[in-house]
């Protein structure tokens, strides 16, 4: 059984977390509020991921209540601190391994911050937080691509002091040892974009992937690890130049998400590797201009049920 945190309560999370489970599929324990998930299925309150287990029909809840009533689409920071709480009990249960695996909805940073002062930029860094992970990676993942950010929610004016040599190294061993584990690919092929246009074109348009790049893949790459040189990011997202590789790894957070969000916003994942337990995503958002109106997609809910699934299966 997975733990599903359901998110902010004023965003979808908590109705595709209810047509998900319609959909049957890998059975979860719902956490967050009963009261907001009652809008849109059956729920039964258990205490324990033991009770959980034993709920047929109705989706299962470990329950945490909202501090002030839910009015979807307007997220209210006085609730931001039972979503915090959501996390923490679900790092927890996947910690022990009362669930097999944790899939988060989505979250409002700024809500969290604004009203339970979250100090983290997202899931990512809070579950590292939680699990005692010094370094960990989200990658977003689709039918057709993979991709990793090194450096993720911070300001594009603060990537290049960001992009150091240890981060980058990091990363890449984080991603390749999470492909080999968690994916069945004996030897991944990692292909890293530049940072700037035509990767730096010899140094003309930027020197990062002469200075910062270039000696982490040379050093790497004497282990024996596949990676590309630094490529010009405009032109290895096509189909074709997809072929080559397994995974992208990129320099900032849209130089990775856009070409996944448009090849695959209903079905990507969002995945952080490197914890000790297995944690999936959607790779949308808490999408507050359709909340509580019965449009909202549940596929890539499903597809981060399904990927975390099949993780669990693969660690075993
Ligand atoms: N894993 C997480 O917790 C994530 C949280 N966020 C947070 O979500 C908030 C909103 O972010 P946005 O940039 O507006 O992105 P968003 O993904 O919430 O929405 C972008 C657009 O896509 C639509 N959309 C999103 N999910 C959909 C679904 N399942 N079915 C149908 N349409 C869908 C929305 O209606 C909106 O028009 C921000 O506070 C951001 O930090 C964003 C991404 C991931
Ligand atoms: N843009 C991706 C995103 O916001 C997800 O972050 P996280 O909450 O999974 O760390």
């Amino acid at each position: 059984m997975l733990a599903l945190t359901l998110g902010d309560p004023a965003g979808i999370g908590p109705e595709i977390a209810a047509a998900a489970h319609a959909r049957g599929g890998h059975p979860f324990v719902a956490i967050g509020s009963a009261t907001v998930l009652r809008n849109f299925a059956d729920v039964a309150v258990v205490e324990t991921v033991a009770q959980a287990r034993e709920v047929n029909g109705p989706i299962p809840v470990l329950d945490i209540p909202t501090s002030v009533e839910v009015v979807f689409g307007t997220p209210d920071p006085r609730n931001a601190a039972g979503v915090i709480r959501s996390i923490e009990l679900g790092a927890d249960l996947a910690r022990s391994g009362q669930v097999s695996a944790l899939v988060t909805a989505p979250i409002s940073k700024k809500v969290l911050k604004d009203g339970g002062g979250f100090a983290y930029p997202g899931h990512t860094e809070f579950l590292a937080h939680l699990s005692g992970t010094a370094r960990p990676v989200m990658m977003l993942a689709g039918p057709d691509l993979r991709v990793v950010p090194v450096t993720i929610h911070i300001p594009l004016a603060d990537v290049p002091a960001a992009l150091t040599p240890a981060l980058l190294e990091q990363t890449i061993r984080v991603t390749h040892a999470g492909l080999i584990r968690d994916f069945a690919i004996p030897s991944p092929r990692i292909a890293i974009a530049g940072l700037n246009p035509h990767a730096g074109e010899g140094g003309v348009m930027g020197r990062q992937e002469i200075e910062v790049i270039m000696p982490v893949l040379n050093h790497l790459r004497a282990e024996g690890l596949n990676l590309t040189d630094p490529l010009p990011a405009d032109t290895m997202f096509h189909a074709a130049a997809r072929a080559h590789y397994d995974v992208a790894i990129c320099m900032y957070h849209d130089q990775a998400l856009i070409p996944l969000k448009t090849l695959s916003f209903d079905d990507g994942v969002n995945v952080t590797l490197g914890l000790p337990f297995v944690r999936t995503s959607p790779d949308h958002g808490t999408a507050f201009d359709i909340a509580g109106k019965g449009v909202a997609r549940p596929d890539s809910l499903l597809a981060a049920i399904a990927m975390a699934t099949d993780m669990v299966e693969r660690r075993r």
